[in-house]
């Protein structure tokens, strides 16, 4: 019997592309206190009385075009992830999401059940970097979780992986074979958040947004510092591919709402970027090691319309490295490294 057991954690999916399975997905993510940090009585207002009703329509439609016969791909590649992984780690391995199902209880008693004298769980938040509305929400919700339920084993977790040479060269990997064809530049597109997400996450208070290059000076910050992080995966990949500045930007995709976001976005960039000259794109999307809603739909599908549409040429998703071989073998040796 194992003494070591792994969880594998992402957002999560709805559980169907029904409108009203929308409305409790959407509900249950977005009155998260970490993604939408307002006072209690107006994410309630914001939440069930303007984004739910108008969104879940639109989310289900969204959806439908690339739901899969199995199901929601985010969650079929998070499960295919873990059959991989289970071929390179012998500790058992079980999945959990943040929103919607398998919830907490079900992966540590899924652990439990055939190891009853399980001593720690690793726990692996898929997410290479830091954000309070993915990473840290995810770790204190497992955390509660884990105190609630009175668990005797540890619970470990692993740090976001944003530089790891391993992570770096994985996604090298998988944009590479890209490069072979005609391109004027590679898009590095993040899951954008909140500006004021990045101010509440910097511990100092004094450092973050404050000046133009504060990502590139040291600090104590990027710890948790989202910009910092992506900025940091889009400079080691470029530098990986021996790619000059001239040949690659960063953007920050999915913005809700009205508050101001990370920029540049790319919904505004990409039908801006034909004008510019750049008429052959290449988009990469590092936030995810999954193929989801985010990168299949918004980039895949509504993002080349509206490249293409603007006078672009040429335009290639390059989807995320799922079960890449050195991706699987990255994460193996990750999970191992935690002690
Ligand atoms: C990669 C990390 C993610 C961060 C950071 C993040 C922040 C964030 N997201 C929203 C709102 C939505 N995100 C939605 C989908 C979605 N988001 C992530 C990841 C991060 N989100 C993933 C992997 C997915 C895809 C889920 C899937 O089933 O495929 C959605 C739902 C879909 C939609 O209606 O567009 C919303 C809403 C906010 C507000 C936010 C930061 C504050
Ligand atoms: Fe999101
Ligand atoms: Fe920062």
């Amino acid at each position: 019997m194992a003494k070591r057991g792994i969880i594998l954690m992402n957002l999560g999916s709805p559980a169907s592309t029904s409108v009203p399975d929308l409305r409790k997905y959407l509900t249950q993510f977005l009155m998260d206190e970490k993604v939408i940090d307002k006072p209690y009585w107006l994410r309630t207002l914001l939440v069930k009385g303007l984004i739910v009703p108008f969104r879940s329509p639109k989310s289900a439609e969204a959806y439908q075009k690339i739901w899969w016969p199995e199901g929601s791909p985010l969650i079929v590649l998070t499960n295919k992830l873990k059959t991989a992984l289970e071929q390179k780690i012998s500790d058992p391995i079980t999945t959990s999401m943040r929103y919607g199902n398998p919830y907490p209880k079900e992966a540590y008693e899924a652990l439990i059940k055939d190891n009853p004298d399980l001593e720690e769980v690793i726990l692996v938040p898929l997410y290479p970097h830091y954000a309070m509305s993915s990473f840290e929400t995810a770790v204190d919700y497992m955390k509660a979780a884990h105190k609630e339920l009175g668990y005797r084993f540890a619970l470990k977790t692993i740090d976001p992986f944003y530089n790891n040479p391993g992570y770096i060269e994985a996604m090298a990997e998988s944009i590479r074979p890209y490069l072979d064809q005609d391109f004027d530049q590679l898009l590095f597109s993040y899951h954008g958040i909140p500006e004021r997400h990045v101010l509440k996450t910097d511990p100092t208070g004094s450092h973050c947004m404050q000046t133009e290059n504060c990502c590139y000076t040291k600090s104590e910050c990027h710890k948790t510092c989202y910009r910092h992080q992506v900025t940091m995966t889009s400079e080691l990949v470029a530098k990986k591919l021996g790619l000059p500045k001239t040949k690659w930007q960063q953007s920050y995709q999915s913005r809700l709402g009205r508050d101001p976001w990370l920029l540049p976005s790319t919904q505004v960039r990409l039908p801006e970027m034909p004008g510019e000259g750049i008429k052959k794109l290449l988009v990469v999307c590092p936030s995810f090691v999954s193929d989801c809603l985010e990168t299949l739909e918004e980039i895949d599908i509504r993002g080349k319309e509206d490249f293409l549409g603007n006078g672009g040429e040429s335009y290639q998703y390059i989807p995320c490295m799922n079960v890449q071989p050195l991706w699987i073998d990255t994460l193996a040796a990750i999970i191992r490294e935690v002690h």
